[in-house]
């Protein structure tokens, strides 16, 4: 029988205990709770519930087994129940009843200890321990309880239910002199960046719903070395409420100058201690996590100096004898080492770009210069890749100076030039940092100077400020906030004295956690070697991600005034096409394949709409840099997309036009139909050797159906467009109190825009095509929109929302849906549906879709020069053999995990994609999906495999 799993676990296992403990707990089931007997093999005893939603499994030890091969089995158990949540280790069970009263009436007549009302999230919970030890939870509402695991060892564990009282709200223990990590305050430090509200919230949620208490310290280092709980309060799930929206930290940052000195640090500690705070998790930038990393070091002295000086006791020394405590970087420098991004960079970013979108209009039509200073104090990555994301003429950043005369020649070299083709506008990025090769500083004032005396420009300056900090998080900061939040909750309660206190970074699209000390010592040295003026050094010490984006901006920057890099026999003809619907960053993609490939050499050429415009009407045009320059700032395709696939208009034409042009290589810019086209492509290579180029496809899609990538082009873009559009529907919803309102999101059969816009907005449910809507589901929905509205009830910014995709269902379509929970609501509340359509395409590119575009594009670039050699042989074959090589050279372009990779069409199209769903057999996003459901108290049935 397959049972329905509530949130990955419809069956709960007890291994290892005696008969004489699993004789008790069978009692226990069947008395106390009413369980019936279910079955019994030789492998346990099998209870059930009426309901038939949990099935409690209880297994005798088997003879011969160690602790360890016991643990093996249930950790093994767990895994093909495909349990790979936050409940793995967690065996916490749920139990549905309809009458709660009766239940807890039930056990106090049984003498049982037992919590109620233990999450304030659920107040209608209550919880008790089995004789095993195993965390049971009652809830009327069906939902899953949050608490604190039963420890790992059995005869512990049964210590602990001994023990436990009503007044006690946690299940830890103390684990052979080690406490159980369960208050966990979190912290903003530095300048203030967006996101940080983000990730307080998931770190103050996730604390909770492991069923730890959650704190804050405010103002950052200054309270931890006020103290006191005005500077160091218990958060609740509502006090975190709205945080996802808003800008800046609500709990407040400092530069704290006490704590660089030893004397506020023991202070620091101190109050730590007073508080009971067993973990502490730091959100800031480089010097924020640097004195995070100093208090780690420092912790043993300073506890024995507490205690030396009879500050703290010996029983607080002992069991706060080591720090836990854990790095999100939190600064919109993203000056971090060994992290790809830091939560604030791109919103800043984002507020750059868009200042530069609007000077370019003014100085485009005063035909004038615009040196525009942006922050970074040391470091130049702000100021990069707005460089590449508006096309800037020339940028100046701390990483690369060049001599006090050089970069004057250089700065007006390259502009002039531009000038000269008949650019009307110049715009230069400084740097707030930037410095000479002497170090000396370089203002926008100096730049503007230059640019007056030796070009003769008008020239203005605007220093953008702390404008840059402002505002609210751009998708992508909330998101990584959010996972990061989760993952530092995680991490805090996992490590022991013996790993390394973790930073927790993104490489890619993959969280995960470094030591921290390592990034701190990383960090210090690329600030060192600025110091020493060893500039190669430090640059080597940056990320790779960054210098690959130094030398992609220089390379596009250098298109149409320097010799090209590439002698004349290696330069190509290489096409580029956009294919399916439009997405953000396509224009992107194809100015810096342009300006790229003119940098090398090679001559691009752009095929006007799509496969149908080149073989109805030979639109193909060799692209020019005057008419591509501005391109990565604008929104749709300036070269045309549409759906149709060669064979759906005229392979054998296309092929001839690309016989005729000479093609060496193709860049498809494209979704689902830019897949099946590079499909169609290679098999065609057989018979047409038109087709034996290397060929490409960067993936664009707001679907981010795209097998063979984790990310397409556009869907950062639409997130963007569909979290600002739900932000503002549920101030709506809030203002109107007491109103739901379902709002459809596009995405075909793919559920990514959903589930991620869901997490960013914070949605009470999503419902994506690849779950469909079960009725159990909704009606668990609904039951639980109910409790949060009696909960909310008073409370402000309570606006809720429902987030469906179009193809979730057919039947329960978005107004049905709201329909259903109207109706279903008994007057609780109102429902309204909402319905963003087309404008999820978002208007103009997101940063990260126009500086990632610039990165595939150079990268597609790259490929064709490189796989051009592998096909030369079997141009004009007779026979194309099918063989791995020839097929590799068609392929995908993508991000998967944490690196970039090309993957083969063949391999894609054929093993790892559903066709007829037009998606990718995996879904990455299974585990945002959770985050996004356990961050607003969602429980989600799944079907347990058949
Ligand atoms: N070396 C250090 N030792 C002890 N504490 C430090 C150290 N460096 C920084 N801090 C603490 O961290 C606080 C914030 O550091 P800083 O002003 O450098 O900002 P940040 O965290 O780098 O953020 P951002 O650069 O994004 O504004 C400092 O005010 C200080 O309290
Ligand atoms: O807001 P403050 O304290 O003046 O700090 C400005 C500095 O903070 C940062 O914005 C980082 O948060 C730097 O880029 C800038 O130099
Ligand atoms: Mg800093």
């Amino acid at each position: 029988m397959a049972f329905p799993v509530v949130n990955g676990s419809s069956c709960f296992t007890v291994f290892g205990a005696t008969r004489d403990l699993i004789n008790q707990a069978i009692n226990f089931y069947t008395n106390v709770l009413g369980l019936s007997l279910h079955s019994e093999t030789d492998n346990g005893v099998y209870l059930s519930n009426q309901d038939n939603i949990l099935t409690v499994k209880l297994v005798l030890s088997k003879k011969g087994l160690t602790e360890d091969q016991i643990q093996a089995k249930k950790a093994s158990f767990l895994e093909q129940l495909n349990i790979h949540d936050w409940r793995t280790k967690e065996s916490s069970l749920v139990i549905k009843s309809s009458n709660l009263n009766q239940l807890i009436g039930t056990l106090q007549a049984f003498n049982q200890p037992i919590q109620i009302n233990p999450n304030e999230l659920f107040p209608n919970e209550v919880y008790t321990l089995d004789p095993l030890g195993t965390v049971v939870g009652f809830n009327s509402g069906g939902n899953p309880m949050t608490v604190v695991p039963p420890v790992e060892k059995m005869s512990s564990m049964v210590a602990d239910s001994v023990m436990m009282s009503a007044s006690n709200s946690h299940f830890s223990k103390q684990d052979e002199g080690v406490k159980t990590r369960r208050n966990i305050a979190v912290m903003t430090s530095g300048g203030d960046a967006p996101g940080m509200n983000a990730n307080v919230r998931a770190v103050v949620r996730a604390a909770i719903f492991r069923g730890c208490k959650a704190f804050a310290i405010m103002e950052g280092y200054e309270g931890l070395v006020r103290g006191g709980p005005e500077y160091i309060k218990e958060m609740t799930w509502h006090s975190v409420r709205g945080f996802l929206s808003e800008g800046g930290t609500n709990i407040g940052t400092a530069r704290c100058k006490d704590f660089r000195e030893r004397a506020g640090r023991l202070k620091g500690c101190k109050h730590l201690i007073e508080a009971g705070i067993d973990a502490l998790i730091v959100c800031g930038g480089d010097g924020s996590l640097t004195g995070a990393d100093l208090f780690r070091a420092e912790w043993p002295s300073l506890i024995k100096e507490l205690r030396d000086t009879n500050q703290i006791t010996a029983e607080q020394h002992e069991t706060y004898k080591h720090l836990n405590i854990c790095g999100t970087v939190g600064s919109i420098d993203n000056d971090m080492a060994t992290t790809d991004a830091t939560i604030g960079a791109y919103s800043s970013l984002d507020r750059i770009c868009k200042a530069i979108d609007y000077i370019d209009a003014t100085a485009n039509s005063h035909s004038r210069a615009f040196v525009v200073e942006v922050m970074g104090r040391h470091c130049g990555w702000l100021a990069l890749m707005a460089g590449i994301a508006t096309s800037a003429d020339y940028i100046l950043i701390p990483e690369k100076p060049s001599s006090s005369r050089g970069w004057q020649d250089q700065m007006c070299s390259i502009v002039g030039k531009h000038r000269a083709e008949g650019k009307r506008k110049t715009i230069v990025i400084v740097a707030e940092g930037a410095i000479t090769s002497d170090l000396e500083h370089i203002s926008a004032n100096q730049v503007k100077d230059v640019l007056v005396e030796r070009l003769g420009l008008d020239t203005r300056v605007t220093t953008l400020g702390h404008v840059q900090r402002g505002g609210t998080a751009v998708a992508y900061d909330r998101i990584i906030a959010t996972m990061q939040g989760v993952e530092a909750v995680k991490a805090v309660l996992e490590v022991t004295p013996d790993t390394p206190s973790p930073l927790i970074a993104i490489d890619e699209n993959k969280i995960v956690r470094k030591p921290l000390v390592d990034a701190v010592k990383i960090t210090k040295s690329v600030a060192a070697a600025i110091e020493s003026k060893d500039f190669e050094k430090a640059m080597s010490l940056r990320d790779s991600e960054f210098l690959e984006h130094l030398a992609n901006f220089m390379a596009m920057n250098s298109a149409n005034h320097n010799e090209p890099t590439l002698p004349k026999e290696k330069r190509k003809r290489i096409a580029i096409i956009n294919i399916g619907a439009p997405a953000g960053g396509m224009n992107s993609a194809v100015y810096s394949f342009a300006t790229y490939c003119m940098s090398r050499g090679h001559t691009p050429y752009a095929i006007h709409n799509g496969f149908a415009g080149l073989s109805r009407h030979e639109s193909v045009r060799s692209m020019d840099w005057l008419e591509v320059e501005g391109w990565n700032s604008v929104g749709g395709s300036e070269i045309g997309t549409n759906r149709q696939t060669p064979e759906e208009t005229d392979i054998g034409m296309i092929a001839h036009y690309f016989e005729k042009y000479q093609f060496d290589g193709l860049v498809i810019v494209g979704g689902f139909e830019g897949f099946v086209s590079l499909d169609q492509l290679e098999k065609a290579r057989a018979m047409y050797p038109a087709f034996r180029i290397p060929m490409v496809l960067i993936p664009a899609t707001i679907s981010n159906n795209v097998p063979g990538t984790e990310y397409s082009l556009g869907a950062d873009t639409c997130l963007n467009s569909l979290m600002a559009y739900c932000d503002v529907v549920k101030q709506s919803a809030a203002a109107t109190r007491d109103r739901t309102f379902v709002i459809e999101v596009q995405g075909g059969n793919s559920g990514y825009i959903a589930t991620y816009a869901s997490l960013i907005s914070g949605a009470q449910a999503s419902y994506v095509p690849e779950e469909g809507i079960a009725l159990d589901q909704l009606e668990m929905d609904i039951k639980s929109l109910k409790e949060s509205f009696a909960v909310d009830r008073g409370l402000a910014k309570s606006g809720k929302l429902i987030l469906k995709s179009t193809n979730a269902s057919k039947v329960l379509t978005t107004q049905v849906l709201a329909d259903i929970m109207k109706e279903e609501s008994n007057g609780e509340f109102d429902t309204k549906t909402a319905i963003p359509g087309h404008v999820q395409q978002g208007g103009l590119p997101s940063p990260i879709d126009r500086t990632r575009a610039a990165r595939f594009a150079i990268k597609a670039v790259q490929f064709v020069e490189e796989s051009s050699d592998v096909l030369y042989d079997y141009k004009y074959a007779m026979d194309f053999p099918d063989d791995k090589k020839l097929t590799a050279t068609a392929a995908v372009l993508g991000i998967k995990s944490s690196k970039m990779r090309f993957k083969s069409i063949r391999q894609l199209y054929d093993f790892e994609t559903e066709i007829g769903k037009r998606m990718p057999k995996k879904i990455h996003w299974a585990k945002t999906r959770d985050v996004a459901d356990q961050l607003v108290g969602r429980s989600r049935i799944t079907r347990a495999p058949a």
